[in-house]
């Protein structure tokens, strides 16, 4: 299995800065100051050297980035939000509409090589350059809106892969699969009527964008039936998450027939995570890597390219990150031991709970599957 790997430094270099709350410079003075914004480098750093030291970086095909252009970027964003990021980059900085997403001095060049790495993993694969790809980008792009930034979100990275996949590479359907412990809410607003791009998200219940992705919102007009929520409850652990994509995910992805497989990775749904509330290991993000790619080897010959999201645990994000990369290229390192010993089955709610399994059926329910 050969399996492209999207990294660039600069990526690192993104500037979230230091600000006396958890990402919110306080106002109030009640807050000791200089700490680093939650959204750093350091978990995705923590990530790709993990992949090093593991041994199984050397075994994959480094794909490199490039800045995506302006007209990749307005088939999802306004021009006016584009232009705004760069003078906003150019200039002092600033930040996205919830206050809480920073764009630096040089943000708009990091995020242009996040958009672009994303689109350069999409051509690899539908190249047959690689079977499947990591694309390893910051800043994320979930939340990222058509105008607006959020979320630490700038551009949407996956979103904007999707349209390439479609415009410029003639796909007919595209999936998107987001198991990011938020709410996809930028990728769903992106093709929500739209019958050709089936947006999947799994997400806390309500976490954030707040009060977003509930189950009722399945789509309109043409794309009715072409979005899924999954909002599972706090708590939710490995069998939650797996029993989601027995019943839902992969159910959807059947019906649905994709030519490609996109996933937002955010590696927050993790039971470390300072953002999430839920139980996820190592071995289950490993379990719903391993679905998927069953599925899209079925679906279609294995295409699937993975963009990184969130993920802020320091602790488990490496871990985490390194169960997906060693399905995605078949291999098995001796790290693989470790992460058992350290998630051992009994630790937290691991099983599959009446509560939610009974979100499961009623998001069943309302889309039909
Ligand atoms: C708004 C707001 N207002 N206040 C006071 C606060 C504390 C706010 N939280 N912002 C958040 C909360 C969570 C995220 C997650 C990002 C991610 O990992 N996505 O995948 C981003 C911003
Ligand atoms: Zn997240």
């Amino acid at each position: 299995m050969q399996t492209g790997f999207v990294w660039h430094e600069r990526y690192m270099w993104h500037n979230t800065g230091r600000a006396s709350g958890p990402f919110l410079s306080d106002a109030s003075g009640w807050m000791e100051p200089d700490i680093r914004h939650t959204e750093n480098s350091d978990t995705k750093r923590r990530f790709r050297n993990l992949l090093d030291v593991s041994g199984l970086l050397d075994q994959l095909v480094p794909i490199a980035p490039r800045a995506a252009t302006v007209e990749e970027l307005t088939r999802f964003h306004t021009a006016a939000y584009v232009e705004h990021v760069r003078e906003l980059s150019a200039g002092a900085g600033g930040e996205g509409v919830d206050g809480t997403t920073v764009i630096g001095k040089g943000t708009y060049e990091v995020a242009l090589l996040s958009a672009g790495g994303v689109i350069e993993a999409v051509d690899a694969v539908l190249d047959g350059t690689v079977d499947n790809a990591y694309a390893l980008v910051r800043p994320c792009g979930h939340h990222a809106l058509p105008d607006a930034a959020m979320g630490f979100c700038i551009f949407g990275n996956v979103a904007i892969a999707a349209h390439h996949a479609r415009v410029v590479r003639g796909l007919r359907r595209v999936a998107i699969v987001d198991w990011d412990v938020h709410h996809g809410n930028g990728t769903q607003a992106g093709f929500y009527d739209d019958p050709n791009v089936l947006t999947i998200s799994l997400h806390q219940d309500s976490c954030f964008p707040p009060e977003s992705g509930p189950l009722e919102e399945t789509g309109e007009g043409a794309g009715e039936g072409f979005n899924l929520n999954v909002p599972l409850p706090p708590g939710s652990g490995d069998g939650a998450y797996e029993a989601a994509f027995e019943q839902l995910v992969i159910p959807a992805l059947e019906r649905f027939q994709p030519e490609l497989i996109l996933v937002a990775s955010g590696l927050d749904a993790s039971a470390m995570d300072p953002l999430g509330r839920m139980m996820v290991s190592p071995k289950g993000y490993g379990r719903l890597a391993e679905l998927l790619l069953d599925a899209a080897a079925r679906l279609c010959d294995g295409r699937v390219v993975m963009a990184h999201e969130g993920g802020y645990s320091a602790e488990l994000v490496p871990f985490c990150g390194l169960a997906i990369v060693e399905r995605l290229a078949g291999v098995e390192t001796e790290v693989r031991d470790t992460i058992l010993q350290l998630f051992p089955e009994h630790m937290g709610q691991q099983q599959l709970q009446p509560h939610e399994q009974a979100l499961i059926e009623r998001v069943a329910a309302v889309a039909g599957l």
